[in-house]
């Protein structure tokens, strides 16, 4: 492997300091890496221009830049953490420029988060370099079949890094019973669960998380919201 930080990644935007605003690390101030590409078309995606060629021009809304150039961004402000998302990251672990971003920000002092859809399982220099894996596996409501959302194989993986919280994306109670499903199924500590209202509007997630909140907490999961959401509504760069 060599670092170089003129190795290269696509890019839909690089923004902060800002704060986490979903998870268990929620209201930390941070900066965020968004990189291009997913592997899932998701019908409630909150940031379809980084993947869906038939409503956005990707060749404009994705650029190519170096990890110099992204780093350099990042650390403007120093956030002291930085979260790399999408799309889905981890599609990126086998360009050189993958290794060379998280070793430059390793090496300037900040934590790595890295929020994933779950499909993907880690290499072994990802598990060792990220601080935390926010893995957001998609419910049916999200529109793939089970088949592309699920990858077990994935999820041993990330679960078996030790440094993974699951978050699931609910729009109401009755998705309450599907993460439980889900949680038995692939054996994942309910410790390590987070519940969180889907929606791009404050009144939508209020609304949301009252009416899930307490079927969580009874399953013995955490809840968070999408502070980002509160403080700044649907407007790009938080
Ligand atoms: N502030 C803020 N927090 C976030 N946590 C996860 C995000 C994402 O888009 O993956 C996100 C985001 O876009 N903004
Ligand atoms: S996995 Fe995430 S980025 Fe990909 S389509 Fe679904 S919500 Fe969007
Ligand atoms: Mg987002």
């Amino acid at each position: 492997m060599t670092v170089s930080l003129s190795d290269t990644l696509v890019v839909r935007e690089v923004f902060g300091p800002t704060v986490q605003g979903e998870g268990p690390s929620t209201g930390r101030r941070c900066a965020f890496i968004r990189l291009g590409g997913c592997n899932l078309t998701c019908h409630w995606c909150d940031t379809p221009e980084t993947w869906d060629a038939s409503r956005f021009d990707l060749r404009a809304t994705l650029t190519r830049r170096t990890v110099e150039q992204i780093v350099t961004r990042a650390l403007d402000g120093e956030p002291g953490m930085v979260v790399i998302t999408g799309g889905e990251p981890l599609l990126h672990q086998q360009q050189d420029g993958w290794l060379s971003l998280l070793a430059a920000l390793t090496f300037a002092g900040t934590e790595v988060e890295v929020e994933t859809n779950g499909t993907q399982t880690p290499t072994e220099p990802t598990a060792r370099l990220v601080t935390r894996f926010n893995v957001s596996p998609k419910l049916a409501h999200a529109g793939d079949p089970a088949a592309k959302r699920i990858r077990p194989e994935a999820l041993r993986a990330l679960h078996a890094t030790g440094k993974a919280a699951f978050k699931f994306v609910c729009q109401g109670p009755d998705d309450l019973r599907e993460v439980q499903d889900f949680t038995t199924a692939h054996a994942l500590d309910p410790a390590r669960v987070w519940v969180m209202p889907e929606g791009t509007d404050t009144p939508t997630l209020c609304a949301r998380l009252a009416e899930i909140a307490d079927p969580a907490i009874a399953a013995g999961f955490n809840i968070t919201t999408r502070l980002h959401v509160h403080a700044w509504g649907d407007e790009k760069g938080h």
